[in-house]
């Protein structure tokens, strides 16, 4: 079906998807893009001279990216009308290109959706949210070793109390669900009945298991010494205790690990290489200060859907920020990735920011589509750039002897260093 608004690339094909989930990329794939709103304008062009550089650079023109802009956020009020914040077609567009990579977007103040990327992992299951944290030579940061960081959070992306399942204080459904469980439930402990929001927290078996699965598959791949289950299942017994209990089980169950000194950690062979991978749980609040005192002790980690939030901007800021973490959301096969960070409206338009979140979601993206060389030149680029002490603002204010560069001219430079 043609689409209304979103111009379709002068050349360029759809990468498709086999039966196991695998992709063919063509060599002129079609990647949709969203700009993003606030430092969108900024960082989106920027992270496209970088990737344009390193395809040029890696397959000298027998590979070549055809970007196609779809519209959500701000943008999409302007193109569509007033209300259209995410377009049935943008939705059609992510899901039938199957990879693409978006900017931040703003959540709107009102109106009926909650937020707009939330909304997206949401309509297209991209239930998989990876960050990984790593630190680059020369990067500032507020720890003394830095290098000791090397995670991969896997963030479950669907549920939990990102689902949006909650009712306004004072609200007749607010009063509704608290009737229900003082008077059915036998509810006794809701403290003040009157005036009370009230919010639902789903964490179910499949949805558990299925991330656990990519996290403990992601280590198997990448020859990684351990996965970990962070959770506060200690207070939220049946959802977060629970997502403790079925990522064990998926461990046991799907990849044969076995309780370690009687448990409760499991450990199982990496078929590939032999070598141990050990499954353990913290709970989340102890493992904030576990990443910060003993980061070597991290590797792949697996946790629901709001502490991967707060510990993927933690883990972030201890290797210089979010400016620099970069993030997928991924279904089984249609990968969307995006920078952690959000849009930052006080720097806006102003070139000013870093582009460095983005340009590295697009380095897991060409990886995802198999494009190693190109993602391999992205990091060469990012790393040499920094490594010579071309920086954004937010590097140079705690660096010495620093070269401040602008957004564009970081995604520059970053091709520059390739
Ligand atoms: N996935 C997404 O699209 C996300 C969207 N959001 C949305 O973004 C909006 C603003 O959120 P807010 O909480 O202010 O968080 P932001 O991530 O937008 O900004 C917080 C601060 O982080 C620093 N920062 C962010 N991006 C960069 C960058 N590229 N380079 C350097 N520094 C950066 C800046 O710090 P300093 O001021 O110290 O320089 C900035 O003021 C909200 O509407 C929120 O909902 C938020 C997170 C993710
Ligand atoms: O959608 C939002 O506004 C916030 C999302 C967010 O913080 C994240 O994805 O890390
Ligand atoms: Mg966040």
């Amino acid at each position: 079906m043609a689409f209304e608004k979103i111009q379709l690339p002068a050349g360029g094909e759809k990468i498709t998807v086999n039966a196991d989930n695998s992709l063919n990329v063509p060599d002129e794939p079609i990647i949709p893009f969203i700009e993003g709103d606030g430092i969108g304008v900024d960082v989106t062009p920027a992270m496209k001279i970088a990737v344009d550089a390193a395809v040029a650079k890696a397959y000298g023109g027998e590979r070549k990216i055809h970007w196609m802009e779809v519209y959500a956020g701000e943008k999409a009020t302007t193109i569509y009308d007033a209300d259209t914040w995410l377009p049935e077609e943008t939705l059609r567009a992510v899901q039938e290109y199957v990879v693409s990579i978006k900017g931040p977007l703003t959540t709107p103040v009102s109106g009926g959706i909650r937020s707009l990327n939330v909304a997206l992992r949401q309509k297209l299951d991209l239930y998989v949210c990876e960050r990984p944290v790593r630190w680059f030579k020369g990067v500032p940061t507020p720890v003394k070793k830095p290098q000791d960081v090397d995670m991969v959070i896997f963030r479950e992306n669907s549920e939990d109390i990102y689902a949006g399942v909650e009712w306004k204080a004072g609200s007749a459904e607010a009063d509704k669900v608290i009737e229900f469980l003082t008077k059915e439930m036998g509810v006794t402990n809701i403290r003040f009945t009157d005036e009370c929001g009230i919010g639902v927290k789903p964490v179910s078996k499949e949805g558990t298991q299925r991330l656990v699965r990519k996290a403990i598959q992601y280590a198997i791949d990448n020859d990684r010494e351990s996965v970990t289950l962070v959770h506060k299942g200690n207070i939220m017994k049946f959802t977060e205790g629970a997502f403790k209990n079925w990522g064990y089980e998926v461990a046991v169950e799907a990849f044969g690990a076995e309780p370690l000194d009687g448990g409760p950690w499991h450990a199982f062979d990496n078929p590939n290489t032999g070598k141990r991978i050990v499954i353990k749980d913290v709970i989340a609040d102890a493992m904030l200060q576990q990443v910060l005192l003993r980061p070597e002790e991290y590797d792949v980690i697996a946790t629901l859907n709001l502490n991967g939030d707060y510990l993927s901007d933690a883990l972030a800021a201890q290797v210089g920020g979010i400016g620099i973490a970069p993030g997928a959301n991924r279904s089984d096969a249609v990968g969307m990735f995006e920078a952690t960070h959000g849009t930052a409206p006080k720097y806006a338009g102003q070139d000013k920011v870093n582009p460095g979140s983005l340009i590295l979601s697009a380095e897991m993206m060409l990886r995802y589509m198999g494009w190693t060389e190109a993602a391999d030149l992205i990091l060469q680029g990012v790393e040499n750039a920094i490594a010579k002490g071309e920086v954004t603002y937010d590097f140079h204010r705690v660096m010495e002897n620093a070269k401040l560069l602008k957004c564009s001219e970081f995604g520059e430079a970053v091709a520059a260093n390739m």
